[in-house]
């Protein structure tokens, strides 16, 4: 199974908090297919941001996209079924925030959403190792999470092409999304290694025109 078509998911970590619903449907409409969401516990990770109540004001604003979470908190369970029902369609989370990986997933799919694992720098690939024939998403984190506006740790290329060939190796279609200091600079390297799902924050909310920005990410993912 090869990649899926290409996504760009902004982060709205980096929009402009004050006007959430506004600042989503204008990056959206800018040619993002997604919208990345990044949930921060200020326990799992460094940080606190935003929870279900937020991702249902935007569902209730009137955002139908897809919206993709990033759980970065422990524990991960007892959290899954309110963001299902707040509108998520996919959601990702750390194996080391999980007690029960093969719960967790099973939880995240029987309500409804698409699963993903996701993998900070140091952490190694073996967490896939039995869990291939059932997630949705691989998510090969690029800088350690916490904050936005980091910047894309090399090293992570090496890991998008091994993850790359074990997805390829499963013949299941299972996405490949990567997430942390990508750029319009580095986007054609990090598909090139093999990703076809691309989340950004800073690169896309810090540029005055949105729309500009997103069509040359496309433009390198094409190779152009
Ligand atoms: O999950 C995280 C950070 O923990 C990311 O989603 C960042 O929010 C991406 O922001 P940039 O690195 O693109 O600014
Ligand atoms: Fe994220």
């Amino acid at each position: 199974m090869s990649k899926q078509a290409p996504v760009i998911a902004p982060s709205i970590l980096s929009a402009d908090f004050a006007r959430l619903g506004e600042d989503t449907r204008k990056v959206l409409d800018a040619g993002a297919q997604w919208v990345h969401f990044d949930v921060m516990d200020n326990h799992y990770v460094p940080n606190l941001t935003i929870g279900p109540m937020v991702l249902k004001a935007l569902r209730d604003y009137g955002i139908t996209e897809h919206i993709d979470v990033h759980l970065m908190v422990k524990p991960v369970d007892r959290i899954v079924p309110d963001f299902a029902k707040a509108g998520a369609r996919s959601i990702s989370f750390h194996p080391e925030a999980s007690e029960h990986v093969d719960r967790t997933i099973q939880l995240i799919q029987g309500e409804g959403c698409e699963a993903g694992l996701v993998f900070n720098p140091a952490t190694p690939l073996s967490w896939l190792d039995f869990v291939m024939d059932k997630i949705d998403m691989v998510l090969i984190m690029s800088v350690n999470p916490g904050f936005g506006g980091q910047k894309f740790i090399p090293s992570a290329l090496e890991k998008i092409r091994q993850v790359r060939e074990r997805i390829d190796a499963s013949g299941r279609k299972i996405r490949l999304e990567v997430d942390g200091g990508v750029t319009p600079d580095n986007i054609g390297a990090i598909s090139a290694a093999g990703a076809d799902t691309f989340v950004a924050g800073s690169a896309i909310f810090n540029a005055p025109d949105y729309a500009d920005v997103i069509r040359r990410m496309h433009a390198a993912i094409d190779g152009k």
